[in-house]
């Protein structure tokens, strides 16, 4: 595409100075022969530094805020406002690729891939859906793992594209807090967002609950009047903020059970829950939740009509994700009726909840449990297995180098109030030591009367894990779900995956296997 036609309200860049732009980037080291280069300052550093090697690199152009030396053979562009120009320059660039397609945006802090795992499998039935977030860039049979959960703004955009190009008509994606901290959903055209729900997390970045709020509601007051925001009610903490400040339509979802309510630093305040609506003040409502090992049912209330929801996801969040997802599609055309048998079978979202069975007789789950509030829930959920036998749970986990410290002793007091043993361990340490990640975990630990060990290496611990189980008991390993890598000081290096270690400690435990 023209440079011209990409600002055009530059006549000085017609004519002599015109040039067909290769691609787009933020990064000088990835800068090609014709490519458009935009100067971010960023937390480390400042782009405007690397303007001179994006012109040895061969940039055609290059935006700036700053002034920068400006060298023959490259167009220099001075824009005020950064992050506008980038988002309107990557929007029409890849053709307005979000305009093309039914947008779902999902945001909060827990459930986020898996409510849209499940609207692009379940929505796929009634138009294709794409897939982007944490877990993969997916649409069709394709995949592949992705670099952050929200892109920035360029790769969101070539993604979308890419979408498109391949007969997607519709896409679910995940939406960080970071993502939208930075601007990097600002362009892209929302015809349906969610809210999940706000708990501890992510406070080495934003600092406060209320700076983390005030990121999420950021994808809600964006949205076109004509769109739709989907909003839990039992989430009493953003429910009121989200509803005074968006300008489109809204709808709520929640159950006849509330959700527990949790302090400021995200722990739960054990029996006190927000006020139960009803169906005739909430519009997506979940009552008569029966729930057993492998799923649950539920009469879903919504516009005076009654439906009874099977689904093969288990546990009472879920019923949350699944309100959330029906919410979501259901507003955006689908008929709750055609959802119902794809409910029933929701594809396996990889990592959340995933069963290992190698015929033991105790039962093994990898989860994506990350922050104080998802491992309340699924500690909770282990304890209403073991509860009725009398068996034990053990887990193995970590929690990640630089990123939030403040959760780790929370993380670590929760996983021992409910534990019987856990083993501590290596989870994306970053360059930090394992160890003093560890020490931090401790720290909530030791208030509880749970048993502990260190083992750095993630397999090894693992099966430590599984070596103390016995019938009926419970073992969960957390915090990196499906991923098939470690973060290290020197970026991602390959992890066999917590699904492939529990498998192998299994068939040692069982004999199938030296
Ligand atoms: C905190 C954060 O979000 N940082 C993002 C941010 O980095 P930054 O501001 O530190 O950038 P910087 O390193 O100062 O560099 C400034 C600019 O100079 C450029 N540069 C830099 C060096 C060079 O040689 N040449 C060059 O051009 C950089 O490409 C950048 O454009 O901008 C970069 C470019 O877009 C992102 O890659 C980077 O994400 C980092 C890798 C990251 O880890 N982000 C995480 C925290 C994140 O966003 N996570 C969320 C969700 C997490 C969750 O749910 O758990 C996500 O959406 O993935
Ligand atoms: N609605 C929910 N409320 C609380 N915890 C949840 C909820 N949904 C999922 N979880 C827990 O959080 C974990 C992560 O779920 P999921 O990946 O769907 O969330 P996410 O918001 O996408 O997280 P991330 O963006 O960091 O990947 C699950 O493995 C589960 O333990």
């Amino acid at each position: 595409m023209l440079l011209s036609k990409l600002f055009p309200d530059r006549p000085e860049l017609r004519g002599r100075m015109d040039v067909d732009i290769a691609g787009l980037t933020l990064d000088s080291r990835t800068v090609k022969p014709g490519y458009l280069f935009f100067c971010i300052k960023g937390y480390e550093t400042d782009g405007h530094r690397f303007a001179g090697k994006a012109h040895d690199a061969g940039a055609a152009a290059i935006v700036c805020t700053e002034p920068v030396e400006e060298l023959p053979g490259t167009v220099y562009i001075h824009v005020e406002d950064m992050n506008a120009e980038i988002n309107r320059i990557s929007d029409l660039y890849f053709g307005r690729p979000s305009r093309h397609m039914t947008m779902f945006g999902a945001t909060g802090t827990n459930g986020k891939s898996t409510l849209t795992s499940v609207i692009s499998d379940v929505y796929s039935h009634y138009r294709p859906c794409g897939y982007m977030g944490t877990i993969a860039i997916r649409y069709g049979d394709y995949s592949r793992v992705p670099n952050l959960t929200t892109p920035d703004q360029i790769e969101t955009h070539s993604n979308l594209k890419e979408m498109v190009d391949h007969g997607m008509e519709a896409c679910a994606m995940e939406v960080s807090s970071q993502g939208l901290d930075r601007g990097r959903v600002d362009s892209v055209d929302f015809d349906c967002a969610v809210f999940t729900n706000l708990t501890h997390d992510h406070l080495d970045y934003h600092k406060t609950m209320e700076r983390y709020l005030a990121a999420k509601e950021r994808l809600f007051t964006n949205l076109k009047p004509e769109a739709v925001a989907v909003l839990n009610a039992d989430d009493v903490i953003s429910i009121d903020a989200l509803k005074r400040d968006i300008r489109c339509r809204f709808v709520t979802y929640g159950t006849d059970q509330g959700q527990e309510l949790t302090d400021e630093n995200g722990y739960p305040v054990h029996g006190t829950h927000s006020p139960v609506g009803s169906p005739d003040t909430i519009d997506y409502f979940a009552q008569e939740i029966q729930q057993s090992a492998t799923g649950c049912t539920f009469t879903l209330c919504h516009a005076g009509k009654t439906y009874r929801v099977t689904t093969n996801l288990a546990a009472l969040y879920n019923v949350y994700n699944l309100l959330g997802a029906i919410a979501a599609m259901h507003e955006c055309g689908m008929p709750i009726e055609e959802m119902l048998p794809y409910l029933e079978h929701v594809a396996q979202v990889d990592g959340r909840m995933d069963r290992v069975e190698e015929g033991q007789d105790f039962t093994v789950i990898v989860d994506y449990a990350h922050t104080p509030d998802g491992y309340e829930k699924i500690f909770g959920y282990a304890k209403e297995i073991t509860e009725k036998n009398g068996g034990h749970i053990y887990a193995a986990f970590g929690c990640p180098g630089k990123r939030d410290t403040v959760k780790r002793p929370i993380m670590g007091e929760i996983a021992g109030r409910y534990a019987d043993g856990v083993v501590l361990t290596s989870q994306d340490p970053r360059g930090s030591d394992p160890r003093e990640i560890a020490e931090d975990i401790l720290e909530g630990v030791r208030k509880t009367d749970c048993a502990w060990e260190f083992e750095p290496d993630r397999e090894k611990a693992i099966e430590k894990a599984i070596r103390h189980a016995g019938p009926g008991d419970v073992v969960l390993t957390l915090g990196k779900g499906g991923e098939s890598y470690m973060y290290h000081e020197e970026g991602r290096r390959p992890w066999m995956t917590d699904k492939a270690a529990c498998q192998k400690a299994l068939r040692k435990l069982l004999g199938k296997e030296k």
